[in-house]
């Protein structure tokens, strides 16, 4: 007991499973385990311990088992008949020292260690082939799966994830992908077919060996004998059967297998009197909840069934179900071979398990598009963590909230030095309310009561701790800009007519206000010290007032296109539409044309380092804003977001998967604040294009289309890409250069429908053209390379190295009086 606990705690670390080993046989065991690990390793499924000694009530434990993983773990745990007992407590005890590690309760798991277990006995000639030590009884265990297939009733057809098993290392997994299907023909075989798997039983049973061994003439037929005699004695589907086999009308006949009796408490497993007639396929309606299997009851009315009910797998899995039931009594040799087919049963079981998980959620209507439907393409739907396995399941177990932990440790010593240290003064009660903005950002809003002689009375006793005042840029540089980024108010009024506070042409927060040398006090109906915004730390008055009714004026208009047509167009981008050079002005002409007449163009801004691009697109948006029209600016990369006004990346204004694949959506749903926005909006500008994967746009264009439900590329709106693809191409992770070139955007069917614009000039080196031609030259691989396509630094670009200090000559040269600089972000850009 003390071994297996301590294996327990040692599995939780690495791999946060729980196995349940044999007290008996630890050492062979062990080895098993590292091959399991291995297995689990690569899987992420499951943990199926075996054990040693018993293989008996594998199977009749298999919906117990269910019921287990079902709810918690999706693992199976092979139990051990004679250690039973122990094992259960043990099962128990694994509960309990899982819910710590996995946050859930033991009724979670075997409801609370409810689960029974039933016996089932064996015929000997059964257990002979499963346990003998000759070599045809190894020859079995090793091809257990082989024999299977020629025993079985239906085909199982499964895409095998073959890389797993090519890995050659651990024992057999068992990884299948997409949907599982036991596939039952009709009765007998069609023209010029030899008969399969059901019809073998039913049609020319005189040569039902001779039929079983073609499909694999490998194997015993002795065994194949044995094996069949077994069957044909004991198993009552084959009585049924072969009992069809006589029948005159067998193309009039249908097979049915009987469900188990409703509201029946305890699970059984069906047995042959249970089986009658099946009829497969079904209606349209009957395939909306996946492949449901149409039966006709005793009563002859039609009834339907799950494929995920528990007789389903006596069809496919008869090795193991031999006697309709459950396998017999084993001993210590089968297990190992057994494994194979386990594994099979592992895997179909998981997969009736997630089915059933994923019906449930489909029954809640906020679940309900897990399915594709039409009108929520390209919505996504996020599992919730009770979805055992989800993203948020596992991110509930596993994942540490850093955030959450930096954020309590910061809190707790703020208490400590604002509580316990009075560092504002003797504090008598306080209360505080976390919160989460969300699902992120953890603050707290606070209140403190002070000491009645402790309490702030006067302007002077705020300005002890209160700073109102803009920091002088000369002292605190870093704390002038986060306070002028961050804490000003504005602009509004007649510079920011369309500002948010802006309401029946007056500032509603009442601004601007007049700056005062000294602090004043002023009597309003509640002033409190709030402590909020705990990350940066900020002190501040906070008057709390009804604020609801000016939030209600808002709503009307979804803020994110409030905050959109709030923008501000500075002045110098207004004038700089006047200075475009020939080719900015052939390409802003073009695009004004498109939109001013109403039509919808994909564009492509094609212009080297330093042409112009970036001024370009400010001239569009100054000149489109100031049309009151909506641009939305978003580049690739972060840094080139900031360039353009009120830009974003595309990621994450139009809500692309992180990876994208060849048939991805972006995540925005139709009834979204953003989706409305995107029906208002003019035009889409997106810089930086050629370094995105192509699968990115095309996620795009399918979502605009869908979104504006228009069949033309991005829905009708007027794209303008650009980029230059002498820069980064797709980022391709140990990708080669054709993966690269294939994921690049003139590979995609969009880049034909795209209509080019050239810009020339380099506006960045209009003082030194031998410049741009160099590096125009690089960007076309034409410059000449030396070795290791490397091209050689003109004299006058480069530095003597003269040693270390050369370096920091370099960084003086590039960056003049970087330190003195570092607070100023434009500098920096
Ligand atoms: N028509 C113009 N008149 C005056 N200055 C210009 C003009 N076009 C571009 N510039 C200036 O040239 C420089 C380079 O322009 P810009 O950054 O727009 O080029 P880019 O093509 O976006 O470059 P990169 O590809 O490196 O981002 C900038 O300083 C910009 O202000």
């Amino acid at each position: 007991m003390t071994m297996r606990q301590d294996q327990v705690i040692g599995m939780h670390p690495t791999f946060h499973k729980v196995a349940i080993l044999n007290e008996q046989d630890f050492r062979p065991l062990m080895s098993i385990r590292q091959d399991r690990v291995m297995c689990m390793h690569q899987t992420f499924h499951k943990v199926a311990i075996l054990n040693e000694q018993d293989f008996r009530p594998l199977m009749s434990i298999r919906q117990d088992r269910v019921m287990c993983m079902h709810q918690t773990f999706h693992k199976v745990a092979i139990l051990n008949e004679q250690d039973f007992q122990p094992l259960m407590s043990m099962m128990q005890d694994r509960v309990m020292c899982m819910h710590p590690t996995f946050h859930k309760s033991r009724d979670t798991c075997c409801s609370g260690g409810k689960v029974s277990f039933s016996n089932v006995s064996v015929p000997i000639e059964l257990l002979e082939i499963f346990s003998v030590a000759s070599s045809e009884g190894k020859h079995f265990r090793q091809h257990i799966r082989s024999y299977n297939h020629v025993l079985s009733f239906t085909s199982l057809g499964v895409h095998i994830d073959e890389n797993m098993i090519a890995t050659g290392r651990g024992i057999y997994s068992f990884r299948a992908q997409g949907a599982i299907y036991h596939n039952i023909q009709g009765f007998y075989p069609n023209k010029g077919f030899r008969p399969r798997f059901l019809q073998l039983y039913i049609y020319d049973t005189e040569h039902e060996l001779q039929n079983r061994m073609l499909e694999n003439p490998q194997l015993h037929q002795t065994l194949v004998y044995k094996l069949q005699q077994i069957l044909h004695r004991y198993n009552p589907f084959v009585h049924v059967f072969r009992q069809l086999a006589l029948r005159e009308d067998v193309d009039q006949c249908s097979l049915l297998i009987k469900e188990c009796p409703a509201n029946q408490p305890q699970y059984n497993l069906p047995t042959g009197p249970q089986v009658a007639v099946i009829i497969v396929g079904g209606d349209v309606e009957s395939m909306t909840r996946g492949r449901d299997i149409n039966v006709v009851c005793h009563d002859e009315n039609l009834m339907r069934i799950q494929e995920t009910v528990g007789y389903y797998d006596f069809y496919n899995i008869l090795c193991c179900y031999l006697l309709g039931r459950t396998v017999g009594t084993l001993t210590q040799k089968t297990i190992m071979v057994k494994v194979s087919l386990a594994e099979n049963i592992t895997v179909t079981c998981f997969r009736y398990v997630l089915m059933i998980n994923l019906y449930y959620y489909k029954r809640d209507d906020s679940y309900n598009n897990i399915e594709t439907t039409t009108e929520n393409v390209g919505h996504r739907t996020i599992l919730p963590s009770s979805f055992i396995s989800s993203r948020r399941d596992l991110t509930q177990c596993y994942e540490d909230d850093l955030l959450a932990r930096i954020f309590k440790a910061k809190f707790e010593q703020l208490k400590e030095d604002v509580i316990n240290k009075g560092v504002l003064g003797k504090v008598k009660s306080y209360m505080y309310v976390t919160e989460f903005q969300k699902r992120g950002l953890p603050h707290v809003h606070m209140l403190l009561i002070l000491e009645s002689n402790e309490k702030l009375r006067d302007p002077e006793d705020y300005d002890s701790i209160v700073r109102a005042e803009i920091p002088k840029i000369e002292e605190e540089p870093q704390l002038y800009a986060i306070v002028l980024k961050h804490m000003i108010h504005g602009p509004c009024r007649t510079s920011n007519p369309r500002s948010l506070c802006m309401k029946n042409g007056k500032c509603n927060k009442r601004y601007p206000k007049e700056f005062l040398d000294d602090t004043r006090q002023e009597i309003h109906e509640l002033d409190v010290i709030c402590i909020e915004r705990f990350q940066s730390i900020i002190v501040g008055i906070k008057e709390i007032r009804n604020g609801t009714q000016e939030d209600a004026e808002n709503t009307a208009i979804p803020r994110v296109i409030q905050e959109e047509l709030a923008i501000q167009v500075p002045n110098e981008d207004v004038d700089s539409i006047q200075k475009l050079n020939h080719d900015q002005s052939i390409a802003f002409n073009a695009i004004m044309d498109v939109i001013n007449s109403k039509q919808s163009q994909v564009f492509f801004v094609d212009g080297p380092g330093g042409t112009g691009k970036t001024f370009l697109y400010c001239a569009l948006i100054a000149q489109l804003r100031g049309q009151h029209k909506i641009v939305l600016a978003t580049a690739s990369s972060g840094i080139v977001a900031i360039l353009l006004l009120g830009g974003r990346t595309a990621h994450s204004r139009f809500k692309i998967p992180i990876y994208v694949e060849p048939e991805s959506f972006c995540s925005i749903s139709r009834q979204s604040d953003l989706a409305k926005l995107i029906r208002q909006t003019t035009t889409i500008i997106w810089d930086e294009v050629p370094m995105i994967n192509r699968y990115a746009l095309e996620a795009l264009d399918r979502s605009l289309r869908d979104l504006l439900d228009l069949d033309s590329p991005f829905g009708g709106k007027v794209m303008i890409l650009g980029g230059d693809f002498r820069q980064v191409l797709p980022v391709f992770q140990k990708g080669t250069r054709a993966q690269m070139i294939l994921a690049c955007i003139v590979k995609s069917p969009l880049w034909a429908i795209t209509k080019v614009l050239h810009l020339r000039q380099n506006m960045r080196s209009l003082q030194d053209p031998t410049f741009a031609e160099y590096l125009m030259r690089i960007g076309d691989g034409t410059e000449p390379t030396k070795y290791d396509d490397m091209v050689k630094i003109p004299h006058q670009l480069a530095i003597t190295w003269e040693g270390e200090s050369s370096i920091q000559k370099l960084i003086q040269e590039t960056f003049p009086q970087l330190e003195s600089h570092t607070w100023d972000a434009t500098y920096m850009v």
